[in-house]
């Protein structure tokens, strides 16, 4: 059995990062920025007000002294000429303020008679006058790669960025195998259970980045596996749950032999998750997950969100991991890494009394797993310890 960084290590070797394609920022949410994108603008582009008011000379904010308004500017409207001492443009928040002026007076500040005002209070310390370029200037570069936040995709339209040069999505198709299941919704017999992780697997890939098919279950059969394996052709990683382990009805070994493809490794020396396998079938990675529904989640989290990660081209990283401090204590751990399903509060880690990997209701409350590296020594109460979150 290989441990789960050598098992990493030659997952990322059956994965490069995916070419890149155009698409409009209206679409770029969520893909991954392939190339650096440079500002095509000054924003903002001319000095800006930044409050409802007048537009003044510095020297005239003095209480009691009056100007005379001598014209408008509004936010797309500017006011063409240059203001002197003793005058003042009304203006509105983001429009230029005018050649001349260098200071806005709120118009809480002002008593207006006509077309005059006189101020009232001069208790502000700033111009509130936003500087041209004050947010970014031309040519101010967002790095790639990084994911598309709604932050960003707000920034890169404000750059006057229409469109986008993004990592293609991994294409991931989920073969659920196992006689036994059924899709939500469906009435199963009395020998039968719904098909979980498939949909939690794939909620998990969806929020990472990756395009998802979810083929139809594969009875524990090898046509209906042969069959499967037909349909993911084109994916660029292929995922199957279940039949991973050494029964008489667990076949996805031996299908994905006969079908030629080429073994990285099978079983891994972790707690839960040791019946992972993984190869290249043809031109696509192929991973195979244990059907235990917190295995298979715990493998999607420790395994193939950085695969998926390392396909858009955002490195080659293991799933991030954190320090708190442990809660209770804990016996000495065995020659598997184990990832406790864990609740995190307060900086302060507790494991889950049970640990079966059958238990969604454990995982689901979960917010972190809790690692404990192979033969970790007995731990006290208040000691650090490696998660990663959930
Ligand atoms: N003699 C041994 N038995 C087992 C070993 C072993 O080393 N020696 N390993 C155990 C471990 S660890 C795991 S994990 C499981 C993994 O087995 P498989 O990958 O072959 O998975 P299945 O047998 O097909 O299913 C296990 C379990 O999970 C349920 N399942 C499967 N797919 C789904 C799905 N999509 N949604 C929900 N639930 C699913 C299935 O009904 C079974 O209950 O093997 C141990 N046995
Ligand atoms: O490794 Mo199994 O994944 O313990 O349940």
């Amino acid at each position: 059995m290989i441990s789960v960084e050598q098992a990493l290590e030659q997952l990322f070797e059956l994965v490069e990062p995916l070419e890149s394609e155009a698409v409009a920022l209206a679409s770029a949410h969520g893909r991954t920025l392939a190339k650096p994108v440079s500002a095509r603008r000054d924003q903002p582009p001319f000095p800006a007000s930044a409050m409802d008011g007048y537009a003044i000379h510095k020297s005239d904010y003095q209480v009691g002294r009056t100007l005379k308004v001598i014209g408008e500017a509004a936010a797309g409207a500017r006011f063409e000429y240059k203001i002197f001492e003793g005058e003042a443009v009304r203006i509105f928040t983001g429009a230029p303020v005018p050649t001349g002026a260098d200071w806005i007076v709120i118009q809480e500040d002002i008593d207006a008679i006509g077309r005059q005002i006189t101020i009232r209070e001069t208790s502000e310390t700033k111009s509130y006058i936003r500087p041209a370029g004050a947010d970014f200037k031309t040519g101010q570069t967002l790095d790639a790669p990084q994911v598309l936040t709604p932050q960003l995709i707000a920034l890169l339209a404000s750059m006057n960025i229409a469109n986008v040069s993004v990592t293609r999505q991994p294409e991931v198709a989920i073969i659920s195998t196992g006689s036994e299941l059924v899709m939500p919704g469906e009435i199963p017999s009395d020998d039968q259970i719904i098909a979980s992780n498939t949909f939690g697997l794939k909620a998990m890939l969806q929020a990472s980045g990756a395009k998802v098919r979810v083929l139809p279950i594969a009875h524990d059969t090898a046509p209906a596996l042969r069959t499967a394996f037909a349909l993911a052709q084109g994916a660029d990683l292929i995922l199957t749950i279940g039949g991973a382990s050494v029964g008489d009805h667990d076949l996805v070994a031996g299908i994905t032999q006969e079908l030629g493809m080429q073994r990285s490794f099978y079983k891994v020396a972790m707690r839960p998750g040791k019946p992972l396998m993984a190869g290249k079938l043809g031109n696509a990675a192929m991973i195979g997950l244990p059907g235990n529904p917190v295995s298979a989640m715990v493998c999607g989290t420790i395994f193939v969100i950085p695969v998926v990660r390392a396909m858009l081209g955002l490195g080659m990283a293991p799933a991030p991991q954190r320090h708190a401090k442990l809660k209770t204590e804990m016996p000495i751990n065995g020659p598997r890494a184990h990832y406790m399903r864990a609740r995190i509060e307060d900086g302060i880690i507790t494991p889950f009394e049970r640990q079966d990997s059958a238990l969604l209701t454990v995982l689901a409350e979960a917010n972190a797993l809790l690692l404990r590296p192979p033969h970790d020594p007995a731990k006290q109460a208040g000691e650090d310890v490696a998660f990663v979150p959930l």
